[in-house]
C-alpha cells in the first residue's frame, strides 16, 4: 500500500505543501503544463531550492502582479475558476472539497453565509494556485492512504487583512474545530498553520500520530517563507506499508437462555448475510449461569442487519459494539499444482518474503477424489511451495 506521512513539526501551509509534494515526483514538467494554463492572469510562479537551518527544500511561490487589481472572490466563483481548468477531475473534487473547508470556516468566523463569504488573502491568486497545485499533485501521486503528525502550529499574534489577529488564526481554529486534525500550540511566535494549510491537510489525512512502519522510499521537502528559530519545512514521506490498516465492528452479547441449536442457526445466517466472522465463548455469568458470548465481527454496513439477525434468532435483549483497527496482510488466491491434482492456496506476502497456505476446502474436495488423507496432501502441498 503506497502512503504519503505529513511531518507537520513546523505547521502547513499550501505552499510548503506544494515543495514538499513537488520533491516527490520524479518528473514535475506536466506540473508546469497544468499551471501555466490555469484560467489565471497576472501571477507567476516561482520554484527555487532553499535552506531553512541547513536543510534543503523547495520553495513554491506565487508572484502577483500587484498593478492589477484582483476582483472580489465568493466561493461560486473560484469554483468557476476550478471547474474552467484543465485539470483531471479528481484533482477538480480534491480543490472544491479544500475550498469548501476554508469557506465554512471563514463563513462561522465572520457571521456570515458560506454564499456570502468573500475572501481576502484565502481567496487571493496564490491560495488558489496552491490549492490547486496540492491537488493535482496528490492526484498525481495517488496514494492509497495519507497520515499526519500531529500538527504543530505556533502562537502570538500576526497581521492580515483583518487586522492584527492571534494564533491560530481565527479561520485555522474553526478548520481545526470541524476537522479530525490533532494539532498543538509549539514555542514558535507566529502563525505555523495557514487557513489554507489546514484545510489542505484536514482534507487529505486519513489519521493523525506517529510515522507509521513503512519502507520508506523518498523524502520531499517544503520550505516555508519565514525564516524561525527551528527549520520551517514540512516533510513529507512517501512509502509502501506491507499490511492494510482497516476497521471492524466487533458485536458481543452475553446469553444464558439460549439453546445450542438457536446458536448454531444464528451463526450459519450470520455467516451467510455478510459477518467476517462469528464466534461462542464458553462464560459464567451473573447467579452462576454457564452461559455463552457470541462474537460477531462484521463490516459497518453489515452491522444493521447482524442486529436483526441477533435479536430475531437469539433470545438476548441487548449487545455492546466497538469500532477495531485491523491490520490485514495483502493476500491473493493462486493455484499450487500437486502430482494428484491442482489445490488453491492463499498467497501472502509480509515484508520481503511470500507464504502460500492450502485453502481447506480445496485440499478437502482433493482429498475425498483422491483418498489420500487430508494430512498427507497437506505435507504434500507444503513440499510444492
Ligand atoms: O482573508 C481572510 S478572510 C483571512 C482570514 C483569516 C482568518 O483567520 S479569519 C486569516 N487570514 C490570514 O491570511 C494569510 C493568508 O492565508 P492563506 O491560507 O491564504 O495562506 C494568513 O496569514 C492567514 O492567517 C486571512
Ligand atoms: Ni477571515
Amino acid at each position: 500500500m503506497k502512503v504519503l506521512y505529513f511531518d507537520c513539526m513546523s505547521g502547513i501551509s499550501g505552499n510548503m505543501a506544494i515543495g514538499a509534494l513537488l520533491e516527490l515526483c520524479d518528473d514535475q514538467k506536466w506540473f508546469y503544463e497544468y499551471m501555466q494554463a490555469l484560467p489565471l492572469s497576472n501571477c507567476t510562479i516561482h520554484i527555487s531550492k532553499e535552506m531553512r537551518k541547513g536543510i534543503s527544500g523547495t520553495y513554491f511561490d506565487v508572484v502577483v502582479d500587484e498593478e492589477v487589481v484582483q476582483p472580489e472572490r465568493h466561493l461560486s466563483d473560484i469554483y468557476t475558476i476550478i471547474e474552467d481548468a484543465q485539470i483531471p477531475e479528481h484533482a477538480k473534487m480534491l480543490a472544491k472539497a479544500i475550498f469548501y473547508r476554508i469557506a465554512k470556516a471563514e463563513a462561522k468566523v465572520h457571521n456570515t453565509t458560506m454564499e456570502d463569504v468573500h475572501f481576502h488573502e484565502v481567496g487571493a491568486v496564490d491560495s488558489i494556485v496552491d490549492i490547486i497545485g496540492v491537488a493535482l499533485l496528490i492526484d498525481y501521486l495517488h496514494p492509497d492512504a495519507i497520515y499526519s503528525s500531529v500538527v504543530n502550529d505556533g502562537y502570538g499574534f500576526v497581521e492580515c487583512a483583518h487586522g492584527i489577529i492571534p494564533v491560530p488564526v481565527p479561520a485555522t481554529s474553526e478548520i481545526f474545530a470541524s476537522s479530525d486534525v490533532i494539532m498543538r500550540q509549539i514555542d514558535i511566535n507566529t502563525e505555523l498553520v495557514t487557513p489554507t494549510g489546514a484545510a489542505i491537510i484536514a482534507q487529505i489525512a486519513d489519521s493523525y500520530g506517529p510515522m507509521p512502519a513503512m519502507k520508506v522510499n523518498k523524502i520531499g521537502w517544503g520550505i516555508g517563507t519565514k525564516q524561525l528559530k527551528i527549520p520551517n519545512v514540512l516533510k513529507v514521506t512517501l512509502g509502501e506499508i506491507a499490511q492494510h490498516p482497516d476497521e471492524v465492528i466487533i458485536m458481543e452479547s452475553n446469553v444464558d437462555d439460549c439453546t445450542g441449536e438457536m446458536l448454531g442457526f444464528v451463526m450459519e445466517k450470520m455467516m451467510h448475510e455478510g459477518a467476517r466472522d462469528v464466534f461462542f465463548t464458553p462464560i459464567f455469568m451473573k447467579k452462576n449461569r454457564p452461559a455463552y458470548r457470541i462474537t460477531v465481527v462484521t463490516d459497518e454496513e453489515h452491522m444493521k442487519r447482524m442486529e436483526e439477525l441477533l435479536f430475531l434468532n437469539t433470545t438476548t435483549i441487548g449487545f455492546r459494539y466497538r469500532k477495531e483497527k485491523r491490520h490485514v496482510l495483502n493476500r491473493q488466491i493462486v493455484d499450487v499444482k500437486l502430482p494428484e491434482g491442482v489445490v488453491k492456496g492463499k498467497k501472502v506476502d509480509f515484508e520481503q518474503e511470500s507464504y502460500i497456505y492450502p485453502e481447506y476446502e480445496s485440499l478437502k474436495s482433493l482429498s475425498e477424489e483422491t483418498r489420500i488423507p487430508l494430512k498427507e496432501l497437506y505435507k504434500r502441498f507444503q513440499r510444492e511451495v
